[in-house]
């Protein structure tokens, strides 16, 4: 290195090293505000009720810090950052425990990590049903679901749950789903017999598996991550799972991104028992139990259009025979305290069998 490079980096690294000290300073300084924050719920809600995550604060936060993000850190990678600040402050408050279908490694745990970021606890659970019992029991604060794939539809499996526990839906997040196809280190891509994954995940790389693995014996197993620990001990396998599993089994990626839907994406959402306040941008969902006679669906839908509201999400299940024949999952935008939306819930609630509010939350943010 010549003398004059080394000056020159010399001095950007003392201003670094300046920054750094302030930025350090700063964290601490607004971790004594949250200390301060979680006295003042406990002081008005009491010790055992105080509430201490809010996802509608969380997600003016995160808004805010993208709106005035000049660059050059993209949006994105900003409010991850703030993501993560915010989980080590609400962790001093008090540490999330979060509940997910495990084990870890899976997309849903990838999930749990992204909305809670890294101080919250991971509670990997062996069915959705556990995840829905631990929710409802506060055995665990949080939980983290699937609701719907963008190539595979809804998750019909968790939509039928929200009938069967009285929970609340607290928030939303996207993940864009790669999956990687994973083998122990040195695996070479001829080498590969066997490929364990999901079926769901068989699924959406099912032409890229034609394509390039037609005579590999197929796997299907309970979960990605359960095929990426198998893969880690068998050689001449492989699994098809995310970059979570890959971490945690140690292995290396084969091939990337073999999706066969560049934008493959699934919306989970957040679990919980509490009501989240108005976050300014926010959605509602609900589960409406209607008979079948002519006209129901428009009846249902049609408050929606004169109040002016927009549906993200529709969904019909069949009801469970008795009373009702249908049941309609239906998303929408708005918060169940603003007064257009407090007016359809009305109308909807005199002209169905029953209306369950699932809950208000904000919309994802990140
Ligand atoms: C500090 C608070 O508590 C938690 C932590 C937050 C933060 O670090 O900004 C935001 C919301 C809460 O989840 C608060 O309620 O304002």
């Amino acid at each position: 290195m010549t003398t004059k490079q080394e000056e020159a980096l010399g001095e950007l690294r003392q201003q670094i090293d300046s920054i750094d000290k302030q930025i350090h300073q700063l964290l601490n300084q607004r971790a004594r505000c949250a200390q301060g924050v979680a006295e003042v719920k406990q002081e008005f809600q009491g010790e055992e009720d105080a509430v201490f995550y809010r996802p509608e604060r969380e997600a003016q936060v995160l808004r805010r810090v993208m709106e005035r993000n000049e660059g050059p850190l993209p949006d994105k990678e900003v409010a991850r950052l703030f993501r993560e600040i915010m989980s080590v402050c609400l962790a001093l408050e008090q540490p999330m425990r979060v509940a997910f279908l495990g084990p870890e490694g899976t997309f849903t745990h990838q999930a749990a990590l992204k909305h809670f970021g890294g101080s919250a606890v991971s509670a990997p659970l062996t069915s959705l049903d556990q995840v829905f019992r631990e929710v409802e029991a506060g055995a665990a604060h949080y939980g983290v679901v699937p609701i719907e794939n963008s190539t595979e539809g809804m998750a019909t499996h968790t939509l039928d749950l929200f009938k069967r526990f009285n929970l609340q839906i607290c928030g939303e997040l996207e993940l864009p789903i790669h999956h990687q196809l994973l083998a122990q280190a040195g695996t070479e891509s001829s080498d590969v017999k066997t490929i364990y994954a999901h079926q769901e995940s068989f699924a959406q790389c099912s032409n890229w598996l034609e394509q390039h693995y037609p005579q590999a014996a197929k796997i299907t197993v309970n979960s990605n991550a359960e095929g990426a620990r198998i893969a880690a001990g068998e050689q001449g396998a492989a699994a098809i799972a995310g970059d979570i599993a890959a971490d945690l089994y140690k292995l290396e990626a084969l091939a990337r991104n073999i999706e066969d839907l560049p934008d493959n994406t699934t919306r989970f959402l957040i679990l919980g028992n509490q009501d989240v306040g108005v976050s300014g941008k926010d959605k509602t969902s609900i589960l409406l139990c209607a008979h079948d006679k002519p006209g129901a669906l428009y009846s249902l839908l049609e408050p929606f259009h004169r109040h002016g509201i927009s549906l993200t999400r529709i969904e019909t299940r069949p009801g469970n025979g008795t009373g009702w024949s249908y049941m309609f999952y239906i998303d929408f935008e708005g918060h169940a305290e603003e007064p257009g939306v407090q007016e359809v819930l009305k109308e909807l609630e005199a002209g169905s069998v029953e209306l369950k509010l699932l809950g208000s939350y904000p919309q994802a943010v990140l």
